[in-house]
């Protein structure tokens, strides 16, 4: 890998993504997303982007590294021939990686290609402590999540209640994180990285809440093991073209990136 070669491409091109692009431009850092991989035809508002239909086109053009802001399809279809192909991948659908047979077949492809999978923290933190403290032996890991009605709508949260008319603080789930990862693809992946980081999918118990007082994303983590205990509390701020998604978790990719390219991983 050659590490002064900045060929950025994304794969989807929506809130996150675009976020991305957006902030990249403006910090002058001189890394920029100059590709993207698409289900579908797509106008970006401006040159020097790239678009792709095909993951065998976008590996013909050689990235020299592929942010994922797309989907759990995406994880599945295009990042195990790009880890093949020795083009290092940056992931944030953390969810798709409850599939144990996908986290192995990407193992196995990034084993392959002599490339490298990243899990981009997303919209949550305290992953470095979690890690930390399961060397030890964690007991317990709990998640909570609450966002505003709009952002559970087209989940399956819209059978058991009526987003629009929610007056109070609901529960719309109950459960770990496995089944929350599945079940709430595009709202439930901080779930997923913080199974990944502690306890694992079975074991991490999880709630997800809708709340019509809510103006944000908020994301709390208990945790308690040998080493002590640790609570976690973030209020995030959804991206402006998609409820559903923090902007934090846009950031998380950046940083990602940008330690991506760097010598010393601040
Ligand atoms: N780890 C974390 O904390 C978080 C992770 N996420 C993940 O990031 C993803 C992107 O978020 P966001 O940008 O806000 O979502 P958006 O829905 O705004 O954009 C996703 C884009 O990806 C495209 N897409 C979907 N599947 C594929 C595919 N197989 N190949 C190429 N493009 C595809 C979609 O196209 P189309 O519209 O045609 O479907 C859409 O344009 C989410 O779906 C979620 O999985 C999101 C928030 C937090
Ligand atoms: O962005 C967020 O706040 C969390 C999110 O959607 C996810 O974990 O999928």
């Amino acid at each position: 890998m050659n590490n002064d070669v900045k060929k950025v491409a994304v794969i989807g091109f929506g809130a996150m993504a675009q976020s991305l692009d957006h902030s990249l431009r403006a910090s002058g850092s001189g890394i920029e997303v100059s590709a993207t991989l698409v289900p579908h035809d797509l106008t970006v508002d401006h040159d020097g982007v790239e678009v792709f239909h095909d993951v065998a086109a976008l590996i013909e053009w050689g990235p020299s590294v592929v942010v994922e802001c797309a989907s759990h399809q995406a994880v599945k279809n295009s990042v195990p021939p790009l880890l093949r192909a020795g083009i290092d991948v940056i992931v944030v659908s953390i969810g798709s990686l409850s599939d144990t047979a996908l986290l192995h077949a990407l193992e196995k492809a990034a084993e392959e290609g002599g490339s490298r999978l990243t899990v981009a923290s997303g919209a949550i933190g305290g992953l470095d402590v979690l890690r930390s403290a399961k060397i030890a032996g964690l007991e317990s890991v709990i998640y909570t999540g609450t966002k505003p009605p709009s952002a559970w709508k087209g989940t399956p949260a819209e059978q058991s209640v009526d987003l629009a008319s929610l007056r109070q603080r609901t529960v719309i789930f109950e459960g770990n994180a496995a089944e929350a990862s599945l079940q709430y693809p595009k709202n439930a992946n901080v779930t997923a990285a913080v199974a990944l980081a502690g306890i694992g999918f079975a074991d991490t118990r999880v709630t997800l809440v809708a709340d019509p007082h809510a103006s944000g994303n908020t994301h709390k983590v208990n945790a308690a093991g040998a080493f002590g205990r640790f609570e976690i509390s973030l209020e995030n701020k959804p991206l402006p073209d998609n409820p559903k998604t923090s902007w934090l978790a846009a950031l998380s990719v950046e940083q990602a990136l940008h330690r991506h390219f760097q010598r010393i991983e601040l």
